[in-house]
């Protein structure tokens, strides 16, 4: 059933991506409702971030539509306007903070690039955006060679909401960090959706975030949305590859909702 336009942030309609011969994303739907954290599910390789790189412009598709914010995505990728750009803020994984820059400055860059503020100004909304996603005043100094790897995925976060963006889009952001640090960063991404209502595209294979923080999971299997739906009913779901994803011997962390 597809949703109201005023309920969606991103609406997908039969996306054809490919590279070459290969078709990677195969006439796959998907509407991510406002203000909701999905989670998006699939084999290694089988097409989360392109179709992620995609909904973003970075990566051009064959054929289909794609709506953000009720605004229609180009065919071609990398003429964002600025307006595109203040729709939504990224985290890439590993963070992709650039090195040569402050934990600050890092933050203070998509301003510098889209918005006409003083350099006072900028300063005070970055600082404003580290202490949002929990970092202290002393840690804007530090340059990403001295961050741990939950204080990059901090401050690439406070990146991304660096616009004030209606979406964040978060390419496997608890990767890499031990249980304590990732379930610190679940519970930061749902606060920030609860008291900014954003809309949280991620994508992640972790299982411990799909169950606590998302209030829907899509799983892609075969270049499309297989299921989608709470956790519940994906962990119903008769698919052979969601039955295995979420049956298997990882299932184990499955836990009852926590937040
Ligand atoms: N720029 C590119 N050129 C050619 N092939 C690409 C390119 N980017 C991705 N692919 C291919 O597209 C497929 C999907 O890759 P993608 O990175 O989206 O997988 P994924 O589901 O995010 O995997 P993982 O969970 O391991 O990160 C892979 O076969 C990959 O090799």
């Amino acid at each position: 059933m597809q949703e109201t336009d005023t309920h969606v942030a991103i609406h997908v309609e039969d996306l054809v991506v490919g590279f070459g011969r290969h078709i990677v994303i195969d006439h796959l739907s998907l509407d991510v409702r406002r203000g909701e954290i999905l989670g998006l599910v699939g084999a290694s390789g089988g097409g989360k971030s392109v179709l992620m790189r995609t909904v973003i412009g970075l990566i051009e598709r064959q054929s289909g539509k794609i709506e953000v914010m009720g605004s229609d995505i180009g065919l071609t990728p990398g003429r964002r306007t600025r307006d595109a750009a203040a729709k939504w803020g990224v985290l890439f994984q590993q963070g992709a903070l650039f090195s040569s820059l402050t934990a600050l400055q890092n933050v203070e860059f998509p301003l510098r690039e889209n918005a006409t503020l003083s350099d006072e100004l900028m300063t005070e909304i970055a600082n404003a955006k580290l202490e949002m996603v929990g970092l202290a005043p002393e840690d804007g100094v530090k340059f990403p060679s001295e961050l741990s790897g939950g204080m990059t995925k901090r401050v690439a976060l406070a990146r991304a909401l660096a616009l004030d963006p209606a979406i964040v889009f978060l390419d496997e952001p608890t990767s890499g960090l031990d249980p304590i640090a990732a379930g610190d960063f679940d519970t930061l991404i749902k606060t920030l959706q609860k008291t900014l209502g954003l809309t949280v595209f991620m994508v992640t294979h972790d299982l411990a975030s799909l169950n606590t923080v998302c209030d829907r999971v899509a799983a892609l299997a075969d270049g499309k949305i297989v299921t989608i739906g709470p956790m519940s009913e994906l962990l119903r779901s008769e698919h052979p590859w969601v039955k295995a994803y979420f049956h298997g011997k990882r299932s184990l962390m499955l836990q009852p909702k926590a937040i």
